[in-house]
């Protein structure tokens, strides 16, 4: 692994029973970037995240953090990691501060550095208010706040986050990530795991899983533009009618509803995508207008999940 990565995931494997969670996943993050896992439940985002902190033992395969390997090496990373879980983790019947020093003396930070430390997130975090106030007594942002404070205690390089943003609201969602882009500044790095196509959006780079597997990734632009698929947008009176004649339509993977509209998610397999369309609604005479359009990042995921689940299928 060179220097300018700080993970690199090789064909990383976790089997529970008969259940395979991660499947052969291949990924490397660069040093100082935001990278995210997109994944609806159960596609394996938490298991890898578990396996790369060293808390899990892969079945099979490997990986490199922070120039250390897992498995073998997993103790050495401990002090070099921050890990927010889920249900972030903290003593609700202890203190924001006692939460806080709890944290310090885990890292065996020295009592005059922890002090300091804990001065700066509390203000950072805009909890110093709140010091004395019960962990869990405090709203959902504030508890995402302490949940971040304590796992960046010790200063660690890289941050695990698993899914930390699905108990608060949208203005905590966009303050976070605030905060997580002014962490990668100064140089650390994050891996977050997601299943909102806004923050997904927002990463340097990303994995797309579905069921174990990485079934695409690069920066979300790139995705974009690389998407295995052509997009076309239909308006109709008959939304519904339309709906279900182009949802049979050969090689349409998707049609989703915005509002008047009717977003038709087609395989790259079909030549010309729009005279299909145009045939198939012309033909039970709908009136429509139909256009090309760009691909965004649900259409990504869309795409890559979809046609593995017709080819397996098929
Ligand atoms: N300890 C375990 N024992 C048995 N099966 C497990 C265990 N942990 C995870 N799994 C299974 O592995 C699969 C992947 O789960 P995982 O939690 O990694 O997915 P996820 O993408 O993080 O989903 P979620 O967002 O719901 O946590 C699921 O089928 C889950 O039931």
């Amino acid at each position: 692994m060179t220097g300018s990565l700080a993970v690199a995931a090789h064909g990383l494997t976790r089997r529970f029973g008969a259940v395979t969670a991660v499947d052969h996943v291949n990924f490397a993050i660069s040093r100082a970037m935001i990278y995210g896992f997109l994944g609806p439940n159960g596609s394996g985002k938490s298991t890898t995240i578990r396996m790369l902190c060293g808390l899990l033992t892969p079945s099979e395969g490997e990986a490199e953090v922070l120039g250390h390997r897992i498995p073998g090496e997993a103790e050495a990373i401990k002090r070099k990691i921050g890990y927010m879980t889920q249900r972030f983790s903290l003593y609700e019947d202890l203190s924001v501060l006692e939460n806080l020093e709890f944290m310090a003396d885990i890292y065996g930070l020295p009592r005059k550095t922890a002090r300091q430390r804990i001065d700066q997130l509390l203000e950072k975090y805009n909890l110093a208010d709140r010091r004395r106030q019960w962990a869990g007594t405090l709203s959902g942002g504030q508890k995402q706040r302490l949940a971040l404070a304590a796992v960046t205690v010790h200063g660690p390089e890289l941050l695990f986050l698993d899914e930390p943003t699905s108990a608060v609201d949208p203005q905590s969602r966009r303050d976070f990530w605030e905060t997580l882009f002014e962490l990668c500044e100064k140089g650390t790095t994050i891996l977050v795991s997601t299943h909102y196509m806004d923050e997904a959006e927002r990463c340097h780079g990303l994995a797309i899983l579905d069921r174990g597997r990485v079934v695409a990734d690069g920066a979300p632009q790139e995705l974009e533009r690389r998407i295995d698929a052509t997009v076309v947008e239909v308006e109709t009176g008959d939304s519904r009618s339309a709906r279900r004649v182009l949802s049979e339509l050969p090689g349409v993977l998707s049609v989703t509803q915005l509002g008047m509209r009717l977003r038709v998610l087609l395989d790259r397999s079909v030549s010309d995508p729009l005279a299909e369309i145009r045939a198939g609604l012309a033909e039970r005479g709908l009136s429509f207008d139909a256009r090309l359009t760009h691909a965004n990042l649900e259409d990504v995921f869309v795409a890559a999940t979809q046609s593995r689940y017709l080819k397996a299928q098929a």
